[in-house]
């Protein structure tokens, strides 16, 4: 909970950042103490929730937890500080354990063997595609920030599943149209980069065949902190509504968002959502 407390100014739902905000303001207004209390038992219902999810999904791996540790506690401002990242970056880039342990379901139910990754931060993510994967599967990375390299490695290779991630360094879109080139193709590709190119990610990945047959493409932060039924307020929040609209009018395939964490929006062509011969 102390996490929880001191990061809920960054919470990824916007509802429970308001309820913050409110509940900081009436400290400072001398409100009724049933108002006040109201709104306390509010957040901790919001929390309680979370709780519960957690408490009943199965527990992460002892690397992914390591990974998850070391995410928190590395010095992040420091190093952009000092120049050795290209930008701020922050733990809760990472997806953590519930949505961590909902990936890991999706890939092990579809019997992926090939998972491509846009977007690799600490290798929480990558990880966790590994554990599910068989022996031979093999997840590719795609990281922009050449100091995550070696974290990544060191903390991966903690890992049995370690040796079936490989990381590419560079820009994600000039390292997915040298996979397309190589004729590669993935089972299971997860957008978790930069939002305002997911629109062009995605037109590789369905143009170039980097989507195998039967394969399901999974968005990351498809609500963006609300900015996609809200107010856009950066080009994030932009890139990713224009994503949410520009693909709800793609008749090649059928889609769900669900509100885990920030948005999980997943996609699928729409032949491989139908039995043989059987009409939409
Ligand atoms: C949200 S984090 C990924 C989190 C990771 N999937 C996880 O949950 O453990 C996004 C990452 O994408 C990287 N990134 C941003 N723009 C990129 C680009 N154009 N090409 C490749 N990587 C990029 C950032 O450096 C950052 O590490």
């Amino acid at each position: 909970m102390a996490e929880e407390l001191t990061t809920l100014g960054q919470h990824m739902d916007p509802v429970v950042v308001k309820l913050w905000e409110l509940q900081n303001m009436l400290k400072s207004t001398g409100v009724t103490v049933e108002i006040q209390r109201t709104l306390d038992e509010a957040l901790d219902l919001f929390f309680k929730r979370e709780r519960c999810c957690e408490d009943h999904t199965s527990p992460a791996s002892l690397e992914l937890q390591q990974i998850s540790h070391m995410t928190f506690s590395h010095p992040w401002e420091d190093l952009y500080a000092q120049g050795k990242t290209l930008w701020s970056l922050r733990p809760f880039m990472m997806v953590g354990f519930l949505e961590g342990q909902f990936l890991k379901f999706l890939v092990s139910m579809s019997n992926a063997k090939r998972v491509l990754e846009i977007g690799t931060f600490t290798g929480y993510t990558a990880l966790a595609f590994a554990e599910a994967l068989p022996e031979e599967g093999e997840v590719i990375t795609c990281e922009f920030d050449p100091y995550l390299e070696n974290l990544v490695k060191e903390y991966t290779s903690k890992s049995v599943h370690g040796r079936k991630i490989s990381i590419r360094i560079g820009p994600a879109l000039e390292t997915i149209n040298k996979l397309a080139d190589d004729k590669q193709s993935f089972d299971i590709i997860f957008l978790d980069a930069n939002k305002d190119q997911y629109w062009e990610y995605y037109q590789v990945i369905m143009d170039r065949g980097l989507l195998a047959p039967r394969g399901t493409i999974v968005v990351d932060n498809a609500l963006f902190q609300g900015q996609v039924y809200c107010e856009t307020k950066d080009k994030m929040g932009e890139g990713m509504k224009a994503f949410n609209e520009n693909l709800s009018r793609d008749t090649r395939v059928k889609t769900v968002l669900v509100p885990i964490r920030d948005g999980v929006r997943l996609i699928r062509r729409i032949e491989d959502m139908l039995a043989k011969g059987q009409a939409d």
